[in-house]
This record gives C-alpha cells, structure tokens and sequence, in this order.
C-alpha cells in the first residue's frame, strides 16, 4: 500500500508529522459539523428558538470551512515535499544513468528508461500526493469519529467497527486484482516506449527497406495491448467502487435501522440518533476514497518502485585506487591483462576467455577476428565500459577493473559512428578539450578535411548540427571524430571500433592519411576488419569465439602459416 522507503526522503518525517496533525484536527472538524448539524435539526424538530438555531448553524457552518481548509493545508503541506522529492529523484535518476552506463541502459530499454525518468516522476509525483492524504485520512479520521460514537451509543461503533474489517477485507480482495491488472498495464506501457523508441530509432533503415509499414501495426499491436491492459484495470476499478459504495450504504442503512427501531420504541433520543446517522458515513468516506483513487496510484507505485531498483542498483565501487601524477601516457607505461574473462549478464558462456595480453607505451595494435569474435567486447574492456574478471596491472599496480576515472580520463574513443550531439560545431568539435580558439579549431577543419563542408555553413562554428539541425554525412561524421581526437594532445590512449567500417574505400584511405598521423604518441588499439590498417600495427590480436588464439606482428603471424593466415584469405574473399 505505502512504500516505507518514502519514510526515509528528506522531509518525509516533518511532512507526515504535520499531515498527522492536520488530519487529526480535521476529524474534530468533522465531529464538530456532525454534531452541530444534528443539534440545529434537532433544535428545529423541537420548535426552538430561531436565534439559538442560527447559532449552532453557524458552529455547524465553522466546522465545514476548518474541514475544507484543513484539507487544502494537506495538500499544501504535501506538494513542497513531494515536488522535493520527485525533482531529487528525477536528478539522482539521470545521474545514475550516467553512472550505470549504456550496458544497464539497454538493458532496461532506451524507451523505459526515458519514460521512467518524465512520466514515471510525474506518477510517483502524484502518487505521493494523493495516497498520503489519502491513507493517513484512512488512518485517523474512522478511529476518532469511532470514539466520538462509543460515547455516545456503544452498540453502534462496536457494529461500525465490525463491519470494517469486513469492507477492507473486500478492499484487499479487489486490490490484489487492481495490482495483477495494474501490472499489466505498467508493463504494456513500458514494452510501447520501447518499440515506440526503437522503431523511431531504426525508422531509416525501416523505411528503405520497406518495413515501416509493418512496424507501425506493431506499435499498433502494442498500443492495443496496452489500451486492453488500461481498460481491464479500469473495470476493476469500477467494480471495486461499486462494490464498496454498495457495503458502505447497506452498512449506514443497517445503522439507520437500528437508530429508526431505537426511537420508536423511545430507547434512543433524537439527537444522539441523529449525530451516529450523521457520522457513519464520514466513518466510512476515508475507506471509500481511498479505493477510489487506488488504482490511479498503482502506475506511480510502480515506477517508483522501479526507479528505487534503478537508484539501489549498486554502481562500481573502487574507481579511484589508479593514480596518475603525469596525464599523459608515457612511451614506457603498460597495461598487462591476464586471464581476463567476461560474460554478458543475459548470456550463458563467457564471451571473452582468457584474455592475456600486454601492451607498452605508444604501441599500435590490431584486434582482428571474425564477426562475434569478441573484439568489440575486449575494446568495451579495456574501455572500462564493461567489468570482467582477471587480472589487470597498469605500470605493475594491481587494479580490480579499469573503470579507473584516471585511466578514462586518458582515453578518447573513435566508434563506428561517432556521436554528434545537438549543439554548436565548435562544442561539437571542443568535446575532449574545452576552451580551443577559433582558429585552432578551424585548422583541426583543414587538416581533417572538412573545409568545404564547414564553407557551405551559414553559422560557420557556430551553426547547431546533430538531430534536427544540420546533418553530417557518415565520412563527415568520422571526420569531426578525427578533428575531437586532433584538438586534444592530453589524452594519449585510443580506442578505434571498426571507425572506417561504414565508409567507401575511397573515403577510408583519404581518412587514413589523417589517422595514421594521429597514432604517433598514442597507445592505438584498433579493432579492424580491414586488412590495410595491419602493415602500420606493431602487434596484432587474432581473435576467435572470445579467445586471443594468435598475437604477433604482421610478419610473424604470416610465418606462422595459422589460424590468421586463413583469416586473412576469409577477409580478402579468397582461399589460398
Ligand atoms: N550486450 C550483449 N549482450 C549479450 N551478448 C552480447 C552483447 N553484445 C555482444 N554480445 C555477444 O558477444 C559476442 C561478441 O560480440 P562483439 O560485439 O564483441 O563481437 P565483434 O567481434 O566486435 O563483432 P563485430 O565484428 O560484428 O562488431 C557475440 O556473440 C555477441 O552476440
């Protein structure tokens, strides 16, 4: 029903505690309109003085406008805690995403993911709102009124009591089905943002292929399935309202009959009949709201439920054990990998096996193998992107993974497409070293080759390009990513995934001659299906079914007469 995390948000205590209070007074508010109410009707079944009538409907009219306003407060007192709360949330949330990296992320879909951290913060936002007030009204105002009406007739509130367990016992029933359903429908919404994203995502492709169409009724399909999912919550819903209202008015009519028998026969004066037929359906107007609105709160339960998941999952701990006095990689530093494993969490082998290899200083190394061989696997390692278990020593110190902040802090990365980001060229280019000079920049242009392109600019450095703005072609793309690699001298290791694998030849060995460059004072690792690139590495790393199989240098490896002679062959389109 509540969540006890909430319990521990900042505020939450100060917060409860003052709706605590407020519900309290409310329900001697409550009491108050009751009883001056009853005693007004009973003031004018007697012919009583006017004056004294007006009196007490004033007291009566007093109480109302405490209720109302007390009902206000809450709310009042709720929002600060809950727009706190959710905004913190929402922050932590993005944070932790960062933290957790692309692997969790697509993990949990890049739709949910989204949808968790918009409208799944806008759900718990309401569901903080509207099942506090609601369950802390359940809570208090039934027991006082309960109270309230054991002086005044015993054998009325013990009945009142009875029967209320009864009603919960229909409220829980009813519940456990609204949560089965409401599940449902949390997970149909969550499996639409995924394909809704997805398709969006892959709509090129989708469309020169001509599956759109096909996609779309899938989205279809999905929104359907969802649509259903809401509807069979909503009739839960209803039936559970129904059912309620219907306990709770056949209980007060059984109060009314009792009350009726008691004044005919002169066994119960009017106005204590009155004030218990009066109040025994404040008793039951908590319960009643707060089944009402259950079901609208299960959707907010649950993402805050999966976001506290999200928010527990842990991150990696001991980032920082690698220090480096100098930020620069050294011609004489090294990083050793020994029996090195990794196994994707969905899969059911280890993708890498034995993983041994060192590099030195400012080396070039292939990483060669068939496709699902494993290099971009072994790349994502030694990135620090994913965690593997082995060993692993940059300059002999002994470190637990290399998700080391100052070992990242080295690396620049050059993936098959590099990722332009909604933003000016210059931030696009300035990506690894912030505050370039516009001509350094507009040299990095020239020497990479985008000098036409960045002519036919209108903004020049200042035009926004990425995602709705100005698109770069694949090479264009590849080329910002060389210009990014170029402005910074700082970072001295490279991680290149396939850069050139998306790019006609022509294009590739123009690039090439910008690269090779580059390599100079770096430690390159370069996962390549293209055999060119292997006659300027100074070591190669065959890969095949997740094992280093053969490593050497170009000539070595073809002495050798093995596994990457016939690699090669494969790759080239002939069998020797
Ligand atoms: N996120 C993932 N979850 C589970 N298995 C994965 C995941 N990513 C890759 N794999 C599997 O790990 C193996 C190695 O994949 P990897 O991408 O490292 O190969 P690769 O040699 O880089 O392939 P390619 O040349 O096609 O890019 C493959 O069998 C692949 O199916």
């Amino acid at each position: 029903m509540l969540d006890p995390r909430i319990f521990k948000f900042p505020g939450a205590k100060r917060a409860l505690g003052l709706l605590c209070i407020l519900t309290f007074i409310q329900a001697i508010a409550i009491i108050g309109q009751g009883r001056a109410l009853s005693i007004a009707l009973t003031k004018v079944w007697e012919h009583k003085q006017l004056q004294s009538v007006v009196i007490i409907i004033l007291v009566f009219i007093s109480a109302y406008v405490l209720r109302q306003l007390l009902g206000v407060l809450k709310e009042y007192v709720l929002a600060p805690f809950a727009d706190k709360t959710t905004g913190m949330l929402q922050s932590e949330l993005t944070k932790q995403y960062a933290n957790l990296g692309p692997s969790a992320i697509s993990q949990l879909g890049t739709g949910k993911s989204v949808t968790l951290a918009v409208e799944g913060i806008d759900q718990v936002h309401d569901y903080f709102t509207l099942v506090l007030v609601k369950l802390f009204d359940m809570m208090i105002i039934p027991w006082i009124i309960l109270a309230y009406v054991f002086t005044i007739d015993w054998k009325q509130a013990i009945f009142l009591f009875f029967i209320y367990p009864v009603i919960v016992l229909f409220m829980i029933i009813l519940g456990y089905a609204a949560q089965a359903k409401a599940d449902r429908e949390y997970e149909t919404f969550n499996r639409l943002s995924n394909h809704f994203v997805d398709s969006l995502r892959g709509l090129t492709t989708l469309k020169q292929v001509g599956l759109s169409k096909k996609y779309a009724d899938n989205i279809y399909d999905v929104s359907e399935d969802h649509r259903k999912a809401t509807i069979s919550t909503l009739k839960i819903a209803i039936l559970s309202t129904f059912a309620l209202d219907f306990f709770t008015t056949l209980s007060i009519a059984i109060v009314a009959l009792f009350l009726g028998l008691g004044l005919m026969n002169g066994t119960m004066p009017l106005l204590p009949a009155l004030t218990i037929l009066v109040l025994a359906p404040e008793y039951f107007e908590p319960i009643r709201n707060f089944a009402n609105d259950y079901h609208a709160t299960l959707n907010g339960k649950n993402a805050f439920a999966d976001i506290m998941t999200v928010l527990d999952t842990k991150t990696v701990a001991d980032s920082d054990i690698y220090h480096r006095e100098q930020q620069r990689w050294q011609a004489d530093d090294t990083l050793e990998i020994n029996n090195l494993n990794y196994q994707y969490p969905n899969a059911n082998n280890n993708t890498l096996q034995d993983i041994n290899v060192s590099f030195k200083g400012h080396q070039r190394v292939a990483i060669v193998g068939t496709s699902g061989s494993g290099k971009s696997t072994l790349l994502n390692l030694l990135g620090g992107f994913l965690i593997g278990k082995g060993n692993i020593k940059i300059n002999h110190q002994t470190l637990p993974h290399l998700q080391q902040k100052d070992w990242q802090s080295q690396l620049q990365v050059l993936p098959q497409k590099p990722y332009i980001f909604h933003d000016t060229l210059r931030n696009n280019l300035a990506f690894y070293a912030k505050n370039k000079t516009d001509e350094a920049l507009i040299h990095a242009i020239q020497v990479v080759g985008l000098n036409d392109w960045y002519a036919s600019l209108e903004d020049g450095l200042d035009t926004i390009i990425g995602e709705g703005a100005v698109q770069a072609s694949g090479g264009q793309t590849q080329r910002i990513g060389l210009a990014r690699i170029l402005l910074d001298q700082e970072r001295r290791v490279l991680l290149l995934d396939e850069p050139t694998a998306h790019l006609d030849i022509e294009t590739e060995i123009k690039l090439k001659e910008t690269m090779l460059p580059l390599f100079d004072g770096r430690l390159v690792i370069f996962a390549t299906h293209r055999l060119h690139w292997l006659a300027q590495m100074d070591l190669i790393l065959v890969m095949r079914d997740g094992k280093i199989v053969e490593q050497g240098t170009l000539s070595e490896l073809n002495d050798k007469q093995g596994y990457f002679v016939a690699l090669q062959s494969a790759m080239r389109g002939s069998k020797k």
